[in-house]
């Protein structure tokens, strides 16, 4: 006969438990009047995941957003924001929100912004971290300024330092980067890849395609309100390439050139498929020997489809 389970055991059955990924959406829809904004559009976001929301103007990425955190009520679909509901007040606590347009109080101080948002979400945080997360964004130096004498640059970097401030554990970016200097898009990029070493769950909408393909773990695409492709970059881009040009080839730098990956060969450019992971040895590797084979090397270039081809590509044969 079994006896009452011992005290502590749901607790530690739930911490056995995989943690809820930190967005689970399902079959969201949405119509205003009569256009379809959002048409059935079903993902998640992992913990500690960097996913980006891309697609063209309209596709609908906004609308997904503010569905998400409950700023807008789907006329279909469920939402799960670590592992509770849009709704419950516990699960919006724990996630920042950087707004694709926004305004702050301009007679506020940077400071006395952080602040305010910090209390309405009922974190504590000590002054000295909030100041670090104006550090962060680099505005260390304008925490007594005014909000209503910052540039545009300035208050999305603010509108960053907010989202961060309360230790989320997910942050929703919509645009942070549009009106932000190439430092200050390199300072996001540094931002968002150490959130993720932090474990810090990021879903991320921007237009700058290049950004997202350096710091996503995968990408779902949106366009006319669906989901049209999601997956890692490598899933979506495929395979890497190593592209060699090199003369005085003999058969046995061949031979070492198609062991490192599929070999294809025009003129004096040898084009070699990577795994999409490869080990970063590979390349050194394979060049030292190539030298030691006698091989003249002129260049060694890395390459594969980028994301902004690939999503065009994507886009076209929607749109055909
Ligand atoms: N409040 C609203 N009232 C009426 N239509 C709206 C509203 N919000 C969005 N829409 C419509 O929903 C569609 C999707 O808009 P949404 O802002 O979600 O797109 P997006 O992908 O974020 O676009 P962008 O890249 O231009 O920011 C568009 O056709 C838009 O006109």
């Amino acid at each position: 006969m079994s006896g009452p389970a011992p005290a502590g055991t749901a607790g530690e059955l739930l911490a056995d438990l995989p943690a809820s990924p930190a967005v689970w959406c399902s079959g969201l829809r949405k119509r205003y009047r009569r256009r379809t904004a959002v048409d059935g559009v079903s993902f998640t976001v992992g913990r500690g995941e960097v996913v980006g929301l891309l697609g063209p103007n309209g596709a609908g990425k906004t609308s997904v957003i503010k569905m998400l955190l409950d700023l807008v009520r789907p006329d279909a679909g469920e939402v799960l924001l670590l592992g509770r509901p849009a709704t419950d007040p516990q699960a919006r606590a724990r996630v920042g929100y950087l707004p694709e347009l926004f305004r702050y109080q301009p007679w506020l101080t940077a400071a006395e912004v952080l602040r305010l948002h910090v209390r309405l979400s009922g974190a504590a945080v000590p002054e000295a971290e909030r100041r670090e997360s104006l550090g962060l964004v680099g505005l260390a130096d304008r925490a007594g300024d005014r909000v209503g004498g910052f540039s545009k640059g300035m208050q999305q970097r603010l509108g960053l330092a907010v989202a961060l401030a309360a230790r989320p554990e997910l942050v929703v970016l919509d645009e942070p980067t549009s009106a932000l200097d190439p430092v200050g898009r390199a300072d996001v990029r540094d931002l968002l890849l150490s959130l993720r070493a932090r474990g810090v769950a990021v879903l991320l909408n921007s237009h700058l395609i290049g950004e997202v393909e350096r710091v996503c773990d995968r990408v779902v695409i949106l366009d006319k309100g669906r989901v049209v492709a999601a997956g890692t970059l490598a899933e979506l881009l495929g395979q890497r390439e190593l592209r060699l040009r090199l003369d005085n080839v003999g058969p046995q730098a061949e031979a070492r050139l198609a062991a490192a990956g599929q070999l294809d060969h025009s003129g004096d450019t040898f084009t070699v498929a990577l795994p999409a992971d490869p080990d970063p040895a590979t390349v050194p590797d394979l060049v030292a020997d190539l030298v030691g084979l006698g091989v003249r090397v002129h260049a060694v270039e890395p390459g594969r489809v980028s994301l902004e081809e690939r999503l065009l590509s994507i886009l076209r044969e929607e749109h055909a």
